[in-house]
């Protein structure tokens, strides 16, 4: 049977990163994708973007919705402190059994607790499945037309204190209007754009960075 992009990316990552090594791994997937196959990441130039936010809030709980192949998992991940979760959220289970193998290559599999299932289903069972209270940093790289019910639904659960960071990729390409309204428009949100490229490419694309005011 023919083998998958994700599979194929996790060849490369077996062939060309070091076990252990988180930047290796973080290479070689950007190294697959600009030079085999295009793949969904956030890529190198959005993800030092992603870098410089997690080192600035240096997080203890991060939520990532959107788990795909691991890559922002293993880049987030690599810079949390000592006792600091990364819970992230994934509905395809091949795409799931793909990310874990990413993570455990990385050496990050005691940071990173990685869900099956949809996001919608998962969230208003964090505090009490998951023993998470509220969540310092969540990165949105899911499905772009549930970054804002997904939103709302951290609001109505309580996983929002206030100077929580919603980081959204992608918020111009492929586009995610509706929810970049909601966070530019509303009086609880302080929103930041950070300008962009779309992974591999030179087409425009950025992130949003919306700081929750309580
Ligand atoms: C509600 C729910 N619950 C749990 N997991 C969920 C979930 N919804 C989706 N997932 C999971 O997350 C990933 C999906 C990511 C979607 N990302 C994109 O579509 C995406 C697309 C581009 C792109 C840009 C230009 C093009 F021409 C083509 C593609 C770039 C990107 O960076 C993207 O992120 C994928 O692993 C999916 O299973
Ligand atoms: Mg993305």
């Amino acid at each position: 049977t023919q083998s998958t992009r994700p599979q194929r990316l996790l060849g490369a990552v077996k062939k060309n990163a070091t076990r252990g090594d988180p930047r290796s791994v973080v290479k070689a997937i950007d190294q697959f994708c600009r030079q085999k196959e295009w793949a969904m990441n956030v890529g190198d130039e959005k993800g030092c973007i992603l870098d410089s936010v997690v080192s600035e809030l240096n997080p203890a709980t991060v939520l990532e919705l959107g788990t795909y192949c691991g890559y922002s998992t293993v880049r987030i991940a690599s810079m949390l402190p000592p006792h600091a979760k990364l819970i992230t959220l994934e509905f395809n289970p091949d795409y799931a059994a793909v990310a874990r193998q990413v993570i455990a290559w990385a050496g990050l599999e005691d940071k990173v607790q990685l869900v099956e299932g949809a996001s919608g289903d998962l969230i208003p069972k964090m505090s009490e499945q998951f023993e998470v209270e509220t969540f310092d940093l969540v990165f949105l790289d899911h499905w772009k037309d549930r970054y804002l019910p997904d939103t709302k639904l951290m609001e109505e659960c309580g996983l929002l204190k206030k100077g929580s960071v919603l980081l959204a990729d992608n918020v111009i390409c492929p586009g995610t209007p509706e929810y970049l309204e909601y966070v530019r428009a509303s009086p609880r949100y302080e929103s930041q754009y950070f300008r962009s490229h779309l992974e591999y490419t030179k087409v425009e694309d950025g992130l949003e960075k919306s700081v929750f005011l309580g």
